[in-house]
């Protein structure tokens, strides 16, 4: 099996994996990411167009390389990486990526990230469990899913690994499982919101 071409590291580099559907970006994915980048103190962050979130259809979602080109034009910032990456490595499901990843970049300290709504259903991800004890999480606050998220089955099983908003430097850094709620100013979009405003004209 060929490894495909990684975006560049360097050893304890600190990066962040953003992964989206991205249908299509706006401005609460940069909003995601720049807090991220600010918060933990992230040398990159990565923006990873996935071919199909497994829990969602894929029925209408526009292929990888229209999607690539849109959020290559709301992720500007010096230290923000947009790839393909999980389309040529040959992964959907955050746990195959996260763990070829740590075999193929083990001094780099990666760190997932992801919104509070996907914090609150990250119970029905494939290996949930794992994913959490392989890489530290980070939660970014958003409207309608501050209580679902804080009461899930995933920050219930790993209460006595959450660390205070103060440290988000320290994340990085830290051994899994750590996670980190984000809060702050919440950014009150969504892509299902823009498709649906897009159908109506
Ligand atoms: N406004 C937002 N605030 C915080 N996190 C967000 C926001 N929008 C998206 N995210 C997070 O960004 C990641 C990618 O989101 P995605 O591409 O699915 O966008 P979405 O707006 O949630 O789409 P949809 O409405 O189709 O579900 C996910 O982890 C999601 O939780
Ligand atoms: O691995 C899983 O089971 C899994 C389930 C749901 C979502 N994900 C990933 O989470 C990221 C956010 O997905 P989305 O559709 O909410 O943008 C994206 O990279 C998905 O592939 C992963």
């Amino acid at each position: 099996m060929t490894t495909p071409r990684l975006p560049a590291t360097l050893p304890g580099m600190r990066v962040g994996l953003y992964g989206g559907s991205f249908n299509p970006p706006h401005r609460g994915h940069a909003h995601v990411a720049h807090l991220a980048l600010q918060r933990l103190r992230l040398d990159r962050i990565w923006w990873l167009v996935t071919p199909g979130n497994p829990l969602k259809s894929a029925d209408g979602l526009p292929d990888v390389d229209r999607r690539l080109a849109a959020v290559r034009k709301v992720a500007h910032h010096p230290r923000a990486i947009v790839t393909d990456l999980e389309s040529r490595l040959g992964t959907r499901y955050t746990i195959d990526l996260v763990r070829r990843l740590k075999t193929l970049r083990p001094a780099v300290r990666f760190v997932l990230v992801i919104g509070a709504d996907n914090w609150a259903t990250f119970h029905r991800w494939g290996g949930w469990r794992e994913i959490a004890r392989t890489v530290p999480i980070a939660v970014v606050d958003r409207p309608g899913a501050t209580f679902a998220a804080l009461a899930s089955p995933a920050a219930r099983a790993f209460a006595q690994a959450r660390i205070s908003e103060r440290d988000g430097g320290l994340l990085p850094d830290l051994s899994p499982p750590a996670w980190i709620f984000i809060a702050g100013i919440k950014v009150p979009l969504s892509s299902s919101q823009l498709r649906r405003s897009a159908t109506r004209g």
